[in-house]
Order: C-alpha cells, then sequence, then structure tokens
C-alpha cells in the first residue's frame, strides 16, 4: 500500500468529498445499508478511509497487511463498535457483545469452548441431520411454488440451534409465520446497525419503546427455555450448552456464571448461532443457482459421496468429504461474509507500519467484504470461484485476506458448528433438489448487522436417480 504523512507525520486519512457541518458524511448514505455503501466507499477511497457521523469517526480498513497487523493480540484487542455496543441491550455480558477485560467473557470462553471442539459436533450430526430433514419434507410440500430461500434458512439455522444448544425446539417448519423471537431479534439487529444513523436518531422516544419490548420478549422466551430445563428432572439432561452452563453452577466451577449471564449467554447464542449461517447458506444456494457448472460439479460430488439414495441420512464423517461443496461456502463467504465486520482497538499507544499513529482506545473496523475483494484476490475479484480455494491456491495469498469469522481470541467461537451444518445442509440440498432461481432477480442485500439476500426464492424439484449420472432407475414415483 502506498501511505501519504499528514504535516503531523501520521497517515493522512481520505474521507467522502461532500462532508456536512455536525453530520458528516450523510449524503448519498442510506441507513440502511451502511456496509453496501463503506463497499462502494472503499473502492474510491482505498483500504483505508474514514467516515464520521454525528461526529463519531469511523476508520474503514480492507488491506490485509493492515488486517494482520490487528490481529496481533499483544497490540491490540476486540473494540465494540458502536453497532455492537448497542446490542448489549440484550446480549449483555454474554461472549459476543463482552468487553474482552469483563470477568465472564473469560468464564464464558472456558466453559463453553469445550463446547465447540470438532469432537464436539458428533454429538450435534444426527440432530443437524433432523433439521436438513425436516427443510426437505417442507420444500416437497411446496409442490412446485417456489419456496421464500432466507427465511426458511433461517427457519432451519434458529432450529437447529435451539435442538443442539438448548435442546428446545421453535417448531419452525409448523408455522407460516416465523417465530416471534426471529421478529424481536431482526427489529434487535436493525436498530443497533442504525443507532448511528443521523435518520433514525429523530424517531427517539417510539423506537427506544419497541426496543425496550423487544428485548423484552427475547429474555422471556429464553427464560422459558431455561426455566423448563430447571423445572425437568435432572437425572438425564441432555448434553448441551445450558446444560454445560448449570452444571458448573451446580458444582461450583470456577467458571461458572450467574442466572443473568446464562441468559444473556443463551440469547447470543441463538442469535449469533443462526443468523449468520442463515445467511450464508443463502448466499451459497443464490450463487448455485446462477452458476450451473458449479452446481453440477458440487451435484456430482454430493451423488458420489453419499451415493444414490434420495433419503440418505449422511454419516458425521461424510460430510467433510465434500470438499467442492466447502470450496463453494468459503468463496460465498468471500463475497458476502455474513457478519461484514469487526472492530479493533490499540490497547496502548502505537504506530502502524503504514505510518499510521493510534492512541490507546483509538480503534479501526475491518470491513470484510471489501478485504475479500482486494486486488490479493486479482482482477476478477467479483467473480464466483470456489476454486480460489483449492489449497494451492490458498498458499499463494496472505492469510490474513479472508477473514469471515473474525480474529484472534474473540473470533467466532462456533465455526466448527457453522461449517459443519451449512456443508451439510447444502449437501442435502443438491442431492435432493434440482434447483432454479427466478431469472429475472437481481441479488439485493438486506442489512441488520449481519447480511442476507432479500426477495431471492428458489424453485425446487426433486431430482431422480435417472439425473444422477450412471445410475439408471428412477427414486421417485
Ligand atoms: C457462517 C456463520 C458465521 C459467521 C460468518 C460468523 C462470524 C463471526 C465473527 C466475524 C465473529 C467475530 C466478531 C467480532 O470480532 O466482533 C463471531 C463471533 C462469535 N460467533 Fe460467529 N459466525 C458464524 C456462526 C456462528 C455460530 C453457528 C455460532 C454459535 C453456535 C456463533 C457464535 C459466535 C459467538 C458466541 C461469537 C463471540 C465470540 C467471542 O467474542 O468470544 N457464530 N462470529
Amino acid at each position: 500500500m502506498t501511505v501519504e504523512l499528514s504535516s503531523q507525520g501520521t497517515l493522512a486519512i481520505p474521507h467522502p468529498r461532500r462532508r456536512v457541518p455536525i453530520l458528516g458524511d450523510v449524503l448519498g448514505v442510506d441507513p440502511g445499508t451502511p456496509v453496501q455503501d463503506s463497499m462502494r466507499l472503499a473502492t474510491e477511497l482505498g483500504p483505508i478511509f474514514e467516515r464520521k457521523v454525528l461526529g463519531k469517526r469511523f476508520v474503514i480498513v480492507s488491506d490485509p497487511d493492515i488486517v494482520a497487523e490487528l490481529g496481533d493480540e499483544a497490540r491490540f484487542r476486540k473494540h465494540l463498535s458502536p453497532a455492537v455496543a448497542a446490542l448489549r441491550a440484550i446480549g449483555g455480558d454474554g461472549l459476543f457483545t463482552a468487553y474482552s477485560d469483563e470477568p465472564n467473557w473469560r468464564r464464558g470462553h472456558n466453559l463453553l469452548a469445550p463446547a465447540f471442539t470438532q469432537s464436539a459436533m458428533r454429538r450435534y450430526h444426527e440432530s443437524m441431520v433432523d433439521v436438513a430433514a425436516e427443510l426437505g419434507a417442507h420444500w416437497d410440500r411446496s409442490a412446485g411454488s417456489p419456496v421464500d430461500v432466507s427465511a426458511d434458512m433461517t427457519k432451519l439455522t434458529l432450529e437447529t440451534i435451539g435442538r443442539t444448544g438448548f435442546s428446545y425446539s421453535f417448531d419452525s417448519f409448523d408455522r407460516d409465520q416465523p417465530h416471534p423471537f426471529v421478529a424481536s431479534m431482526v427489529r434487535a439487529l436493525t436498530d443497533a446497525q442504525q443507532r448511528v444513523s443521523p435518520l433514525t436518531l429523530l424517531t427517539g422516544r417510539r423506537r427506544r419503546r419497541s426496543r425496550e419490548a423487544d428485548a423484552a420478549h427475547l429474555a422471556e422466551v429464553v427464560d422459558a427455555v431455561i426455566r423448563s430445563r430447571r423445572d425437568a428432572d435432572g437425572g438425564d439432561a441432555p448434553d448441551d450448552l445450558l446444560e454445560l452452563m448449570l452444571r458448573a453452577q451446580r458444582e461450583q466451577d470456577p467458571n461458572r456464571v450467574d442466572d443473568l449471564n446464562v441468559r444473556h449467554q443463551v440469547i447470543t447464542f441463538l442469535v449469533a448461532g443462526h443468523e449468520t449461517t442463515s445467511g450464508a447458506l443463502s448466499f451459497a444456494l443464490y450463487h448455485l443457482s446462477r452458476h450451473p457448472e458449479v452446481l453440477a460439479r458440487a451435484q456430482e460430488e454430493v451423488d458420489r459421496v453419499w451415493g444414490p439414495d434420495a433419503d440418505v441420512r449422511p454419516t458425521y464423517e461424510q460430510i467433510a468429504k465434500l470438499r467442492y461443496v466447502r470450496r463453494v461456502l468459503d468463496e460465498s463467504l468471500r463475497l458476502w461474509p455474513t457478519a461484514p465486520a469487526y472492530a479493533r482497538e490499540a490497547v496502548e499507544d502505537t504506530t502502524l507500519r503504514c505510518g499510521h499513529r493510534m492512541a490507546a482506545g483509538d480503534w479501526m473496523l475491518v470491513l470484510i467484504p471489501a478485504l475479500h475483494r482486494h486486488p490479493v484476490w486479482g482482477d476478477d475479484a467479483d467473480r464466483f470461484d470456489p476454486d480460489r480455494f483449492l489449497p494451492e491456491r490458498m498458499r499463494g495469498r496472505p492469510a490474513h485476506a479472508y477473514k469471515p469469522f473474525g480474529t484472534g481470541e474473540r473470533a467466532c467461537i462456533g465455526r466448527q458448528f457453522a461449517v459443519h451444518e451449512a456443508v451439510l445442509v447444502l449437501g442435502t440440498v443438491l442431492h435432493r433438489y434440482d434447483l432454479r432461481g427466478e431469472p429475472g432477480y437481481r441479488l439485493r442485500v438486506q442489512e441488520r448487522l449481519t447480511m442476507m439476500p432479500t426477495g431471492f426464492s428458489l424453485s425446487v424439484t426433486r431430482r431422480h436417480r435417472t439425473d444422477r449420472p450412471g445410475r439408471g432407475v428412477p427414486l421417485l414415483g
């Protein structure tokens, strides 16, 4: 990166041309799409630029060298951006919204990390297969009408984290409307993201009331889940996240957390554990529907690894063998990383190698979709190409050019969970259906802290044995 130094010897950071006094860089900005606006600004202004909104300064970076430096845990740590700090209204000091020096972050991390190891995934596998099969049954019932992909992926991922983490079913596929938990969560996330916008500042009181009602509703749902567990006969309690926390309380474990934090952790995992994976699956299905050659290759792989039985229940080992499907997921998360930003603050005064000085507490926002389109990805970085994730091509790129799951000790604890679930679900869909997107659909991305395709539907038709090369006899009907 080339740098230009200001008269004070620090990096002169570009900003949007038309800056308005007091309000800041708001012209041409849509409060509903701050991430996509910033992606556009990154192409205009480069891999480090600033935006000011109502006196709040955001330094936004997408340069792999700077991102690598910000990942140095000795000099930087997680910062709660204004949007993430606003989420504390529902997540309190749960893992995602805790400050790194809050005691409950370390305790919660130590307590819950064993539930996210690769071997722990074996315990969740059968429940994940069950939920994927329910999606199949739901789509079979759609009888040829297009399915709303993001809505159904949200049902699926909420159901999966509910059952695996808390042995609780939201009965997602038996509902016409999303569970009220989802409606409250979507409003809470959207509200958090828009909290820094001057336009939304004007709608104060009504917004505050609705925010409080949503926080109360989320707490109510979660307290009911916790209560039903406490009331149950503890004899054969399921081995899940909730049990880990309740057992630690009973056994006076040094990492035990109090009742309020148990609530915060459950809300955190229900939200963080489904919203991002739902978006990742929806984007992957969007790309598959747009790239018939990728779709055919992915289907060929699933047929080969899982065999011809349309109602197959894949084994745990058969998920990791879907290498090409995994590359489809990785490439979807490159173009549309569904948790699109994370913030890092300087632990003490420091100077970046590019010359930019940061005082202790100064922070920068890593804009992941722009990092994932940096020139190190080549001059066709906007093109969907899963083979970018072939091992030999990955070795040729800087490691910090790909960060969909964040960085360091505050990186995503649920990464293995998300990958196992997403590959399993994509495998199930590809094995069972042919997919056809609406020909006129142009990708629209909704932002609510996370990103999700909107208005995207697919026509799904059951595949026959004759659709699987070299097989012969029809499987159905
Ligand atoms: C494709 C799916 C997912 C993506 C893209 C994703 C992305 C991320 C990112 C970027 C962070 C770091 C945020 C920051 O530094 O501020 C994060 C943290 C976190 N994620 Fe995920 N995530 C996904 C799935 C999951 C799942 C399935 C779970 C739980 C089952 C989960 C639970 C969490 C939690 C609890 C944190 C906070 C960790 C901590 O700070 O200790 N995520 N995730």
